[in-house]
């Protein structure tokens, strides 16, 4: 039989007209969630995805800015500026576009962020919170992946889960989610000697490696759940890590790269835009 597809675009389109209605009602209270994206350089595919996540914050009815700046901007100009917009009132979320020029300390800009606008979910506070099974801003597209498989069912309480990849985007932070929902959770990296011994023993395979086609049909055990978190482009296309000719017939369930695990990542953007501006607002 093949795997089921899951289109985490259908799922996207769903919650971001829901997200529509939330806005709505929100507006009638005088509340207008508003989200900052910042981003410096030209880099094509960060321009195409600051330019999707304004696209969609204004669909669903949000104040959306995008600032857009050189990259030789300084670091200290960066600062400032985000100072600027924790101390707008107008703005609930902040997000600033990674990765940022080799002069620009990630780790400081992430820091400079008000923990109660950063709706990407990577400052510290809100990791350790995340960390601690607190309710808090999960980063977008692990929180989407977890929204993903409640919506497809899959049961993840006493699974194994086997993570491929541990960027503090997506591979930690998953790992984490699924182990505070009672998920067995492994990760495994560039240094794991035998990548196939482990994934092989996997329920649920989640594979944010970045290296196209790594995870092949031959690493996954019969009806696994594969979740393909890669964004390569080879040859101009754009494929995942995740061998889909050869998995597709041996997993039960399957993400596609593109409308996979992609949309998800904005959509949840949104709900954490939303969410601030809620709690800013005292409104549960
Ligand atoms: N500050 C942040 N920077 C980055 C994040 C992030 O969550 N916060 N994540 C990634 C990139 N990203 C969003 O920023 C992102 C990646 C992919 C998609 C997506 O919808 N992909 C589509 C294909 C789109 C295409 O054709 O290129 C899909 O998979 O179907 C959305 C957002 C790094 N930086």
């Amino acid at each position: 039989m093949g795997a089921n597809i899951i289109y985490g675009k259908e799922l996207a389109t769903e919650l971001r007209e829901e997200m529509r209605q939330e806005v709505s009602e929100l507006k009638a209270k005088n509340i207008v969630p508003g989200l900052t994206v910042i981003i410096l350089g030209e880099d094509p595919a960060s321009l195409s995805y600051v330019r999707g996540k304004q696209k969609a914050s204004e669909k669903v009815g949000m104040e959306s800015k995008l600032i857009e700046m050189p990259e030789t901007t300084s670091e200290q100009d960066l600062l400032d500026l985000i100072s600027e917009q924790n101390k707008d009132e107008t703005v609930h979320g902040i997000l600033v576009q990674l990765p940022l020029p080799d002069h620009i300390s990630e780790q400081k800009v992430i820091e400079a962020i008000d923990p109660a606008k950063d709706v990407d979910g990577f400052h510290p506070i809100n990791v350790g919170r995340m960390m601690t099974g607190q309710d808090t801003f999960y980063p977008c597209t692990p929180y989407g992946i977890l929204v993903m498989l409640k919506k497809a069912e899959i049961e993840t309480k006493g699974k194994h889960v086997v993570v491929v990849g541990r960027s503090n985007l997506v591979g930690k932070p998953v790992g984490q989610l699924l182990l505070n929902e009672d998920a067995t959770v492994t990760y495994c990296h560039s240094k794991t000697p035998d990548l196939a011994f482990h994934t092989k023993q996997a329920d649920i395979v989640i594979v944010a490696a970045g290296k196209a086609g790594l995870v092949k049909g031959d690493h996954i055990k019969e009806g696994a759940v594969v979740i393909d978190v890669g964004v390569n482009r080879v040859d101009g296309k754009l494929v995942g890590d995740v061998d889909f000719a050869s998995v597709e017939p041996i997993a039960s369930h399957l993400t596609p790269v593109p409308k996979g695990v992609g949309p998800m990542t904005i959509t949840m953007l949104l709900h954490n835009t939303i969410k601030a501006a809620k709690k800013i607002n005292d409104i549960n």
